[in-house]
């Protein structure tokens, strides 16, 4: 379960990327998360990782409110979130398989285990033919593949990805969705920021609507809603982004 109550997100001193967002995921939904460039998705994912924190407000993520997590903490809340991000940060000098085993090497399995584990999750991409290819030599769908396969090979309860079909062909995109919606079949929570509304609806059960001044959900029935607010502090006056939570 993830829940956002009324979490506000700037950079430094910057502008709110975020405002007022309040929103509850049940385990299992897969939600599509749209919206134009620079919107704020990547930056909505990324909270939900727990790899930015909120300036303002409350996240809980599988029972743990990220704002009172200690930096002790934060690597068991990533083990339970698979993030897949813009950049895959694939490690081009390493295997496919040495790719995947990398988020394993804290959980102190033993060796063999560890390989075992990393092996079914290439299984599960289709890429158990390919464990000791580098990336370099994979094509672009593969390696979102691969990605793919090192975000779950934690088991995590929750799967988040920024934009994974973008610059594929369309059949490789619906490869990639497939992949993701055989998670969320067996109940993985999943969460993707797209610019593929037609792709997506094939797939999303909601979406989240990120705009500047607008957070618009499906699963609420009255439209989200726009209106001025006024900072106390600051005399600042900024749009009021609200969706009434599930
Ligand atoms: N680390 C950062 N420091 C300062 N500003 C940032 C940082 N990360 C993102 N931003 C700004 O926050 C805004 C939202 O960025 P974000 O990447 O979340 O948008 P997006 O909707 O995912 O865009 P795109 O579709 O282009 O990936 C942008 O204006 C961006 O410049």
């Amino acid at each position: 379960m993830i829940e956002f109550q009324h979490v506000f997100k700037s950079y430094g001193q910057g502008r709110n990327i975020l405002a007022d967002i309040t929103f509850r995921v049940a385990a299992g939904e897969f939600v599509y998360v749209a919206g134009p460039s620079g919107a704020g998705k990547s930056t909505l994912l990324k909270l939900i990782g727990g790899l930015e924190a909120p300036s303002r407000g409350s996240i809980q993520v599988n029972g743990q409110r990220l704002e009172q997590l200690s930096a002790r903490a934060r690597p068991y809340l990533r083990r339970s979130v698979g993030v897949i991000l813009q950049d895959t940060h694939l490690l081009y000098d390493r295997s496919a398989i040495e790719n995947v085993l990398l988020p394993l090497t804290v959980t102190g399995l033993p060796n063999d285990v560890a390989r075992a584990r990393a092996r079914a999750a290439l299984d599960k991409v289709g890429l158990n033919n390919k464990e000791n290819t580098p990336p370099i030599e994979l094509s672009g769908g593969e390696q979102q593949r691969l990605a793919i396969a090192r975000a779950i090979v934690n088991r995590p309860a929750i799967l988040i990805a920024d934009e994974p079909t973008a610059s594929l062909d369309k059949d490789t995109a619906r490869r990639i969705m497939s992949v993701f919606k055989d998670f969320n079949r067996v109940g993985v929570t999943t969460l993707i920021a797209s610019h593929d509304d037609d792709l997506m609806a094939e797939y999303a059960t909601r979406a989240f609507k990120i705009e500047p001044g607008k957070f618009a959900d499906s699963a609420n029935r009255r439209p989200a809603h726009t209106e001025p607010v006024q900072h106390a502090e600051s005399g600042h006056i900024e749009p009021h982004i609200g969706g009434a939570s599930r």
